[in-house]
């Protein structure tokens, strides 16, 4: 490994770019060029608090730690604390256990919901609450990260660095330092830096490890090295690995709008293909052989081109509303409106989902009997927050549908958020007798599902295939008759 390059670029577009370090010798922790810019108030490994450990967090903590970091999970629920500190994920994400129960017995993993421990311990305390949609509103829900650092900020003892990773609203990082200066002891210099976090729920740990970059919102020199500190372990990775980690090094409001930029630019390239579905469908066209021939431009890419259902989870639908509602604050609304019918087209899918299967079943849902495949908002993961199949299921039993849900990871939380259906423990359960089955998330075990066997299970052998993950020809072929979402 001797003789690697060290492969982090930084583009800095608010301080001076930092000089390209040579190549180094991976056992050495300290690049000598920068021996003399780590100055004594940056440790050679900081110690790292992450505040809210959910999805985010969780990962966040145990992916830190497994990189050699001493981490310290704190949470306000109690149960979550429990579970972690006892080895056990909270919710489903692959490769996340093993990790976490690695990282507890070496001892550089803790739990706790002491915020004065945290305080105490930690040299960067990272922001990881939830920012979800507020009632009644399309802006984002600040009471979290408020609480969060209002509780931190008091114990601090010595100087430290906060950093958001949550999703928020242009401007929060300089709020978050005035919440930090009014409620901190006086004196200490402490700094706020924004880090947002782009990881994928399902590749969490993956992405976590080895980001497509990062970015670091700062105000200091001071800081911007703290967060190189903090993330050496992932540079290293990418060293070893002879892979880049290319690193955006900018001010608080650019850093902040990356983020719901580029879930923004994500929604909008789903509703997108989602609105070729809609015309494909009255033009008689095929929308997955159109994503095809259109991704293969390399200038659109094959990426986030599959029609379907749309999208759903903890993040898009929510992130594309807080940022037209800031947008609408910052007198700028207009230049955001196309996210509405981002939105709108989105939500449109999720009725078709509901008509297809209407007109499969011949003209009324009422009393007929549907078996549906998936729950959670994507495979991989066992989130139900605003999931499309969650939207369509509810859907198909308000119009009198008497519904059956499969899901390989979902049930526990798809019955807490729609406890007025039926839940079954395998697919074939679920679609036992039923008039027709509707597939809503492309776990591989329905992808692959045997329409054969499928068909013995059924009264009629009718499928809408919500997230065009099936093979038309080979279902059809099996005596079904196959819907999908904008193919003929
Ligand atoms: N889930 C993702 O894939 C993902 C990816 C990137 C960014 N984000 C962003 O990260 C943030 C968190 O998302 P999430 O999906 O992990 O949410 P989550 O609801 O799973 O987790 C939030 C956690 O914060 C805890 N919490 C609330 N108040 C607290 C407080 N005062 N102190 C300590 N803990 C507190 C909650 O108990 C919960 O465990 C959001 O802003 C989200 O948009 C999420
Ligand atoms: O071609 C596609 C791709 C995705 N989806 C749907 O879009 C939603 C979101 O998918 P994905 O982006 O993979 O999931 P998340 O885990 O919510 O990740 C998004 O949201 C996170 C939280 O902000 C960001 O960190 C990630 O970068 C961003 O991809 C899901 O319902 C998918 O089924 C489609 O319908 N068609």
């Amino acid at each position: 490994m001797v003789g690697t390059t060290y492969a982090r670029t930084v583009e800095a577009t608010r301080t001076a770019p930092a000089p390209r370090p040579a190549p180094i010798e991976l056992t050495r922790w300290v690049l000598p060029q920068e021996e003399a810019r780590v100055s004594e108030s940056i440790p050679q490994r900081p110690r790292l608090t992450v505040l809210g450990t959910g999805y985010l967090g969780a990962t966040h903590a145990v992916s830190m730690a497994e990189l050699g970091y001493e981490v310290l999970g704190v949470d306000v629920d109690e149960s979550k604390i429990t579970k972690l500190a006892d080895g056990q994920v909270p919710f489903h994400e692959p490769g996340l256990d093993e990790m976490l129960r690695r990282n507890l017995s070496t001892g550089r993993l803790r739990f706790t919901t002491s915020y004065a421990e945290a305080a105490e311990f930690g040299d960067v305390h990272f922001v990881c609450v939830g920012t979800p949609q507020k009632a009644g509103s399309m802006a984002a829900d600040m009471r979290y990260v408020e609480s969060a650092v209002v509780s931190l900020a008091p114990h601090l003892t010595r100087k430290a660095l906060v950093v958001g990773k949550s999703t928020v609203p242009v401007g929060t990082a300089e709020w978050v330092e005035e919440l930090v200066a009014q409620h901190a002891p006086a004196g200490l210099g402490v700094e706020v830096a924004w880090n947002p976090e782009f990881l994928r729920e399902g590749f969490a740990v993956e992405d976590t490890l080895r980001p497509d970059r990062l970015v670091f919102g700062v105000k200091s020199e001071w800081a911007q090295q703290m967060l190189e500190a903090t993330y050496k372990g992932v540079y290293e990775l990418g060293v070893a690995e002879d892979r880049e980690v290319p690193t955006v090094v900018t001010d608080f409001p650019t850093a902040e709008l990356v983020k719901v930029a580029a879930n923004s630019y994500l929604a909008t390239k789903i509703s997108f293909i989602n609105a070729m579905a809609e015309v494909s469908e009255v033009a008689g066209a095929d929308v997955t052989q159109l994503a095809r021939a259109i991704g293969y431009d390399v200038r659109i890419g094959n990426k986030f081109l599959r029609a379907g259902v749309g999208f759903g989870g903890g993040c898009l639908p929510k992130d594309i509303r807080a940022f037209q509602a800031r947008a609408d604050e910052l007198g700028v609304g207009h230049a955001l409106r196309f996210l509405n019918e981002v939105d709108q087209i989105n939500d449109r899918r999720r009725e078709k989902a509901v008509s297809l299967t209407e007109e499969l079943v011949g003209g009324s849902l009422d009393g007929a009997r549907v078996g549906v495949l998936g729950a959670t908002f994507k495979p991989n993961s066992d989130d139900v927050r605003d999931s499309p199949a969650v939207a369509v299921t509810r859907r198909l039993a308000e119009a009198g549908a008497q519904v059956t849900v499969y899901d390989p990871q979902g049930i526990d939380n798809a019955r807490r958020a729609l406890p007025t259906v039926a839940y079954a423990t395998s697919a074939l359960d679920a679609i036992r007798d039923a008039d027709a089955v509707v597939v809503l998330t492309e776990w591989e075990e329905f992808r692959h599902a045997d329409p054969v066997t499928l068909g013995n299970a059924v009264a009629h052998k009718r499928v809408v295939d919500g997230r065009n993950c099936l093979d038309p020809a080979v279902w059809r072929a099996a005596g079904w008759e196959y819907r999908g979402m904008g193919r003929a």
